[in-house]
């Protein structure tokens, strides 16, 4: 099959991240999709850092293009992708590219909150697609969970965190007691913000998002206009330590929520529950409760910003509409996610091979040199230990017979799983060991 052309308008933090996944996992990404997906031209404001960014990758097939209408125009090009962000420019590139038959794949929630109702009648006329998977909270699938996921739900109320820039700056406060200006910098420096962060510290940006996810979840068209906005500027540190001092913490939330005479769609900061894993989202991680009346409440968690996690769902849309192009229709999506011809043939590994630290409980008896056996025995097998605590003496009846004995508990660092049980068939052999060693695998899931 033929690769897909695509044009890209912009060259900042998203689009660069864009470029460089779909450099980094083009094999990977080719046998889901079923053919490459190919950054033809690309057009942008300032010159230098589309030049840096092609020479950083060494993309020396893509065509620099001044005039962004150029792009949007070209006949070669199949897909458009718009990273420019704004509600100006950006809608006429969009309206242009479904004019000329195109698909279009944006990051730019702005743009579709204020102007999606104009652009997905245009792109419905002209048959192609608008995919915005990446304009909510970044990398989370959520447009996907919603739209299609959760299709058999009568959904109730959707409520979560999808700003990360205003999550970045309420948790660097509270836990570091950093002040506002400050991390806001930080969260600018880090590609989290938008271009005007007095959207993000507003709840401008939330809102948008909110507005895209309240339609998709009730079926009703997009209405920024109407939604409640408050942000993040009028809140204190007091406020932030005295809601933490009665068990809450306070998180800018964007709330949907649908009822007989109407629908809730508001954006304001939120004292919820410490206990509550929603409040436990830190940092620009985003997370988004959807409350389904069949399915209940689901949870989604993830890096709501960032040049990487929002180009995860940016190309995960540039495949969606790749194998709209090229894929047979009645296998759109392959069963197995990758291309039925393009399965890899890489073995099922077996338990011995897999490497994971370990929790180990041994009931001993409680006498000198109980401990150096047991370590020299895992020293022996590279097997190196993260914590060791030993639980007092006690006799323990009636099994003991009247010998005094003690549990040691010994956390490893990770090793393989072949090496833990040739140290466990040594530890068990030693007559100081009294009961059959307790082992437990641990993941940091980092
Ligand atoms: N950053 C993030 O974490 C996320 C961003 N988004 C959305 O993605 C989009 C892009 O954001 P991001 O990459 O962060 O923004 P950046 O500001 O980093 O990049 C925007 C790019 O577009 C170019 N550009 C801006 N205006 C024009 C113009 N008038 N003509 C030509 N080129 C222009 C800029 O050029 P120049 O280099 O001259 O500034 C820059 O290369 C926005 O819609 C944003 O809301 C969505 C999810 C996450
Ligand atoms: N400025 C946005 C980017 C991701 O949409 C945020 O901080 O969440």
């Amino acid at each position: 099959m033929t690769a897909v052309k695509i044009g890209v308008i912009g060259a900042g933090t998203v689009a660069g991240g864009v470029f460089h996944v779909l450099l980094r996992n083009q094999a990977e990404i080719t046998r889901r999709a079923g053919c490459k997906l190919h950054i033809v031209a690309v057009s942008s404001r300032t010159r230098s850092k589309i030049d840096n960014l092609l020479t950083t990758l060494n993309a020396n097939d893509v065509e620099v293009v001044a005039d962004p209408f150029a792009v949007v125009r070209n006949p070669n090009i199949e897909v458009v992708c718009e990273l420019i962000g704004g509600t100006t420019l950006a809608r006429e590139l969009v309206l242009e590219a479904i004019a000329h038959g195109k698909h279009v794949v944006t990051a730019n929630k702005a743009l579709l909150a204020v102007h999606g109702n104009e652009i997905f009648a245009k792109a419905r006329e002209k048959g192609v697609i608008v995919a915005f998977e990446a304009a909510v909270a970044g990398g989370i699938p959520i447009i996907k969970a919603v739209r299609e996921g959760l299709s058999a739900n009568r959904i109730q109320w959707v409520s979560g965190i999808i700003n990360g820039t205003t999550n970045f700056i309420l948790s660097e406060m509270r836990s570091k007691g950093l002040d506002f200006g400050t991390v806001l910098a930080e969260a600018q420096r880090l590609g989290y913000a938008e271009a005007d962060p007095t959207f993000d510290v507003e709840g401008v940006d939330a809102a948008h998002k909110l507005t895209l996810l309240s339609a998709i979840a009730f079926g009703i068209p997009v209405q920024f206009d109407k939604a409640y906005t408050e942000g993040i500027t009028k809140l204190t540190a007091q406020d932030i330590r005295y809601a933490e001092e009665l068990g809450y913490r306070i998180k800018l939330l964007g709330i949907t929520r649908r009822h007989p005479e109407g629908v809730e769609l508001r954006v304001h900061p939120t004292l919820i529950p410490s206990k509550r894993l929603i409040a436990n989202v830190e940092g620009a991680m985003n997370a988004v409760l959807v409350k389904g009346d069949a399915v209940g409440a689901t949870l989604y968690y993830g890096a709501g910003a960032g040049a990487e996690p929002t180009a995860s769902a940016v190309v995960a849309d540039l495949v969606d509409v790749t194998r709209l192009l090229n894929a047979d229709p009645s296998h759109r999506v392959p069963s197995l996610a990758f291309q039925h011809d393009a399965l890899d043939n890489a073995p099922i590994l077996p338990i011995s091979e897999v490497h994971t630290a370990y929790y180990l409980r041994i009931r001993v008896a409680d006498q000198p040199g109980v401990l150096a056996d047991i370590t020299r025995i895992l020293a022996d097998q590279q097997i190196s230990l993260d914590a060791v605590l030993q639980k007092e003496a006690e006799l323990f009846e009636p099994a003991s017979q009247g010998v005094a004995q003690t549990d040691l508990i010994l956390l490893t660092h990770q090793t393989q799983e072949k090496l833990m049980n040739a140290a466990l068939e040594k530890i068990q052999a030693l007559s100081s060991v009294l009961a059959p060693v307790t082992r437990i695998r641990m993941e940091e899931l980092n």
